[in-house]
């Protein structure tokens, strides 16, 4: 029986999972790895160690799957995106930590740049806006700030690469430094209509091209492991960012269906087919996972701190022992008693795009218990989506019927009914939530035969529960405005 196996590699762990021919996960492994916040705004991860964990994880699965890898079809990676690898091609050592997508170091060299008017350009061509939580600056940051580092990228001694790329040339011992367009989508180095880094956006943020990987596609026979890493050469055959992965895995193929996944920020994607639909509610545009040839694109909406705000619960403030204890504490109240929790811990994403935004709790009383702020927390999730949706909604020409949710945060009930009910639409949550790894498997597993064509593959996706609106439109319009008025008072704080 064939296997496929799926790296998913996040931003607070990595994880491996063994899909079988029904696209089920078999076994799976997952094991945390350090952050570093070595100043206010700055987030950073040693690229050995996202190596490191992903292959411990890999062997890990394989061994409680109880395979070897000669059994393995092929292997799907996928991968926090935007984070930023800058690794000396001879020696393969990272030449400093990675810069990680919620890094805020970049903010002013983007602002010089959207100044400067090249804004509406970027825009076009790559379907983001100049924020420092894409990779170009960061890439850029890294070569004028690590010593020698210009010089050896101007010499081709350097690679570049997000994690997909640094995770499949250890893979590939280095002999294949590639990514696919979901990845490269998120770099503002590369043009999503022509499929191609461009040479513009190279100059405008002093890239040298050298540095680049080459875009394969997101499914195809692309490249093998070196036998001695797993215990025989498996295919790497998937290659997608996590999120594009997610829609893939969430079968979200017809344009109209979207997904959120509810992980450390929450990311809503709505698959808008072969068009690239462009937003003018501050949402991205971005190229899908495709399983053929042809470009697919997505409207994405990103929030920045999703259930890591459960994690600052947990870590920060001692309130709850484990993630999963949020709910019961938060379900112990019947509402948040008035308070709202606004966690723009490292400035707001979309729809305000504010790098200067603090995390605030406003509505406090004297009655404000701990259990109204784990509610508050929730809350603050489900509003941040419900301010995406809305912006999708406007973008978008048809109204959406369903949300599809995933992510270890869409484990918790109340969340997703919180969720249901300010949207207005029912939220849907799949048998399986790994939906990420399964995408990543579906892709690999596309590209070698293990899985049916497209039409099959919607077939693998199963429903666990349907969360239906259980309050009145006005009530939801009522708490929404006073979220509002929480976020404006957040915004620009830092400035
Ligand atoms: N039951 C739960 N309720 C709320 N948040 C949760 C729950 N379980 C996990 N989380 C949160 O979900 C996040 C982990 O989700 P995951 O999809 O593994 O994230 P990532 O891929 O970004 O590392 C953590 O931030 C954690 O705090
Ligand atoms: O690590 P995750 O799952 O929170 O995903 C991170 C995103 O890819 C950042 O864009």
């Amino acid at each position: 029986m064939p296997y496929i196996l799926a790296l998913d590699q996040g931003t607070t762990s990595s994880r491996a999972i063994v899909f079988d021919e029904h696209g089920l996960p078999v076994a799976s492994a997952q094991q945390e790895f350090p952050q570093h916040f070595p100043q206010p705004g700055w987030v950073e991860h040693d690229p050995l160690d996202l190596w490191q964990s992903q292959l411990a994880t890999a062997r890990q699965a394989l061994e409680r799957a109880g395979i070897e890898a000669r059994q393995l079809a092929a292997i799907g990676i996928t991968n926090q995106r935007e984070t930023t690898v800058l690794w000396d091609r001879a020696s393969g050592k990272p030449l400093a930590n990675a810069i990680v997508w919620q890094d805020r170091r970049t903010a002013e060299h983007c602002k010089r740049l959207a100044d400067a008017g090249h804004e509406a350009m970027v825009r076009e061509r790559t379907g983001l806006l100049l924020d420092s939580y894409f990779s170009g600056p960061k890439l850029a940051w890294l070569l004028d700030n690590v010593p020698g580092a210009r010089q050896k990228a101007e010499a081709g001694e350097l690679a570049f690469g997000t994690v997909d790329s640094w995770l499949i040339w250890n893979l590939t011992g280095g002999r294949r430094h590639i990514t696919d367009p979901s990845n490269a989508a998120r770099t503002l180095m590369f043009n999503i209509h022509s499929q191609r880094w461009d040479d513009e956006l190279l100059a405008l943020l002093d890239i040298p091209a050298s540095l680049l990987p080459e875009v394969v596609t997101s499914s195809g026979r692309h490249a093998e492991t070196e036998a001695d890493l797993l215990g025989s050469a498996v295919l790497i055959a998937g290659i997608a960012g996590d999120q594009q992965a997610a829609l893939f895995g969430q079968a979200c193929h017809q344009p109209g269906m979207a997904k959120n996944t509810y992980g450390t920020g929450c990311f809503m994607l709505l698959q808008t087919g072969q068009t690239a639909l462009q937003s003018s509610h501050g949402l991205l545009t971005t190229l899908a996972a495709s399983g053929d040839d042809k470009p697919r694109y997505a409207l994405e909406g990103s929030v920045f701190i999703g259930g890591a705000v459960v994690q600052w619960l947990r870590d920060g403030l001692g309130l709850v022992p484990n993630s999963s204890a949020v709910e019961p504490l938060a379900a112990s109240v019947p509402d948040s008693g008035g308070v709202f929790f606004v966690p723009a811990f490292t400035g707001l994403g979309a729809p305000y795009w504010d790098p200067h935004a603090c995390g605030g709790l406003l509505g406090l009383s004297r009655g404000t218990t701990q259990a109204h702020i784990a509610r508050a927390a929730l809350e603050g999730i489900a509003y941040q989506s419900a301010d995406l949706l809305e912006a999708m909604q406007a973008d978008a020409s048809e109204p959406l019927t369903e949300l599809r949710a995933d992510g270890g945060a869409a484990a918790n009930n109340l969340l997703l009914q919180c969720q249901a009910d300010l949207l207005g639409v029912p939220v849907v949550r799949p048998k399986v939530l790994e939906t990420t790894a399964l995408g990543a498997a579906l892709l690999a597993g596309l590209a070698v035969g293990v899985y049916p064509d497209m039409a099959g593959l919607s077939a693998f996706w199963q429903m666990d529960r349907v969360f239906e609106p259980a309050i009145s439109r006005d009530e939801a319009a009522e708490r929404r405005r006073k979220w509002r008025s929480a976020v404006e008072r957040v915004r620009n704080w830092q400035a």
